[in-house]
């Protein structure tokens, strides 16, 4: 049998060999195709290889039927359309440790670069102008790194700048305190890093919670001698809210990589005197592309002749018996951990989940494996799936726990899920109804009865005369429609609970109006 791999973009000749040499392969190397004669290659493709030019969009991934395999050389996955390879049945792996040097390197040149005017100085000179004094920089020693995103390459960056005799402090969700001192590091929240960086560098992933991270408002608290840096995505800091506070003089330089739309040959930005900027270089090493061109070339061979793939982005690791049992209950687990993990305020410890009832004869792992997913996805994004969660877990410092019991409190079925951070524990209660589907049947010690789907509002009040009615008539006034309510409380007049399923998402202004309400302890707005 010949498998048929598409290449489609530029990749590292040392690192596809493994590919050529393989006598079961033909490969159609074909790097930058319009969109049209890419859809009619994939569709007789069994594997395709992409970096972050070549958009794998749903209607591509279902015009390609042979399609097994797609391979992301390097780590960003925001290019590929996850949701419609899993459902066309298509592996997506990607070679997440293959580039993170080069990247934290070309963070540093960015750094360096950005500090000393290197880039205008040089453009000055080659128009034969000898300026000196208007290219003084300033030097790194003693000033602060902020970092956002403290992952392999945050990590890296942070190794390095320490080197340079910088002050560094961080903020990513799994990191603690005491793991910042550990690593020699200041450990802050959002706002405490936008304060005190005078250099301030990007390193998440780009997903839904990290658009615009760095916005209008997050720039506004940073000091007006502060420099910032994107060299993780593009959309991670809001351009125009950039391009304002440069041109305001409300920050003093920027140094990108990446852009919201690539390529961004004439951007506004790049007019700017204050903005240094290179095309998406960051893992545009000789190295960095050996590395990841073999990591991926050989997880697709491997998984294309039968075998498990070793950095899976989407796939479920069952067999199919155990899937067959278990196949109802992944939608419940998938929507606990989430609705869970958005309630629950400080840095994740423990995950626990119990089982009860007829699953305590079934192989759970699985569903716990997929629900620690929905909880690590929040923070980790699209690249944390059922096989590698576990694996993220640990390495964030995680534990991991699961336990069964007979006793389910009148249910057929029940799993709960515990999350323990380094301010709170939380618990959450589901089972699944036949022929209705999942259900949240505790929230705490609430019972309540809600459908984990679409948008919820979840409040803790005060249990007081006219507190449900306040909340409805502030719901009203903001035009969202209460499709289902359910209060819970411990005892009159004691603390209570609100699950509100409603048909739009709340607006910032009416969720902190209702925040702003005396009977009101906690809100929160979510979307299953
Ligand atoms: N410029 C380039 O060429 C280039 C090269 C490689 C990677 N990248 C980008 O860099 C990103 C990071 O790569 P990595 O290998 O370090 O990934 P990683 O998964 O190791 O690290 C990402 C970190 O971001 C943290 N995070 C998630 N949400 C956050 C939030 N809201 N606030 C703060 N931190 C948050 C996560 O907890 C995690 O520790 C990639 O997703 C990719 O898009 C760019
Ligand atoms: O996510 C990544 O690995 C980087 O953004 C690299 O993208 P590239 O493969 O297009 O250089």
């Amino acid at each position: 049998m010949t498998f048929r791999i598409l290449i489609c973009d530029p990749l590292s000749e040392d690192g596809v060999k493994p590919l050529y040499e393989a006598e079961d392969v033909e490969i159609i190397d074909t790097p930058g195709m319009e969109f049209d004669v890419l859809k009619q290659k994939l569709a007789n493709a069994d594997a395709a290889i992409v970096r972050s030019q070549t958009t794998m969009t749903r209607e591509l991934i279902e015009a390609a039927p042979n399609l097994k395999v797609i391979g992301r050389a390097g780590v960003g996955v925001d290019n590929i359309d996850l949701d419609a390879a899993t459902e066309n049945g298509v592996i997506v792996v990607n070679a997440p440790d293959g580039n993170t040097m080069s990247t934290a390197e070309h963070t540093m040149a960015m750094l360096m670069a950005l500090a000393r005017n290197i880039p205008q100085a040089y453009n000055l000179l080659r128009n034969g102008r000898w300026e000196r004094k208007a290219m003084v920089g300033v030097e790194l020693k003693d000033k602060t790194l902020g970092i956002i995103g403290l992952g392999r390459i945050g990590k890296e960056v942070a190794r390095r700048a320490k080197g340079q005799r910088m002050d560094v402090i961080a903020y990513d969700p799994f990191l603690t305190k005491e793991k910042a001192e550990k690593i020699g590091i200041e450990y802050g929240g959002v706002e405490d890093v936008l304060k005190a960086a005078d250099f301030l560098t990007v390193h998440t992933p780009l997903m839904k919670e990290t658009h615009h991270l760095i916005d209008r408002e997050a720039l506004k608290l940073m000091k007006p001698s502060a420099r910032v840096l994107n060299c993780a995505r593009g959309g991670i800091i809001d351009e125009e809210a950039l391009y304002e506070a440069l041109k305001e003089k409300r920050i003093a330089g920027a140094a990108l990589d990446v852009f919201e739309n690539e390529p961004a040959v004439g951007h506004k930005l790049l007019e700017l005197d204050e903005v240094i900027a290179t095309p998406h270089l960051g893992a545009s090493t000789v190295e960095a592309q050996e590395n990841v061109a073999v990591d991926v070339s050989e997880d697709i061979l491997h998984i294309l002749r039968g075998g498990t793939a070793k950095h899976p982005v989407n796939v479920r690791a069952v067999s199919p018996e155990v899937m067959e049992q278990l196949e109802p209950y992944f939608e419940l687990a998938e929507k606990l951990g989430p609705f869970l993990s958005n309630l629950t305020k400080g840095v994740l410890e423990k995950i626990t989940i119990h089982y009860a009832g007829e699953l305590v004869q079934r192989d759970t792992l699985p569903l716990t494996r997929c629900t620690v997913k929905g909880i690590l996805k929040l923070h980790l994004g699209s690249r944390i799936n059922d096989v590698n969660a576990f694996m993220a877990a640990k390495d964030k410092g995680i534990v991991v726990d699961e336990n069964k019991s007979t006793v389910s409190r009148g249910f057929t079925n029940l799993i709960t899920v515990e999350i323990k951070t380094n301010e709170e524990t939380r618990t959450v209660a589901g089972t699944l109804l036949n022929g209705l589907g999942p259900r949240i049947v505790k929230l705490d010690q609430y019972s309540v009865d809600v459908q984990p789907t679409g948008h919820l509002v979840v409040i803790r009040h005060h249990d007081k005369p006219g507190a449900i009615g306040k909340v409805g008539n502030l719901f009203a006034e903001a035009g969202v429609n209460i499709a289902t309510m359910q209060v819970g409380r411990k005892g009159e007049g004691g603390h209570a609970v609100m699950v509100l399923s409603v048909d739009r998402p709340l607006e910032d202004a009416c969720l902190e109006k209702l925040r702003g309400m005396e009977e009101i302890r906690q809100a929160h707005r979510l979307e299953l």
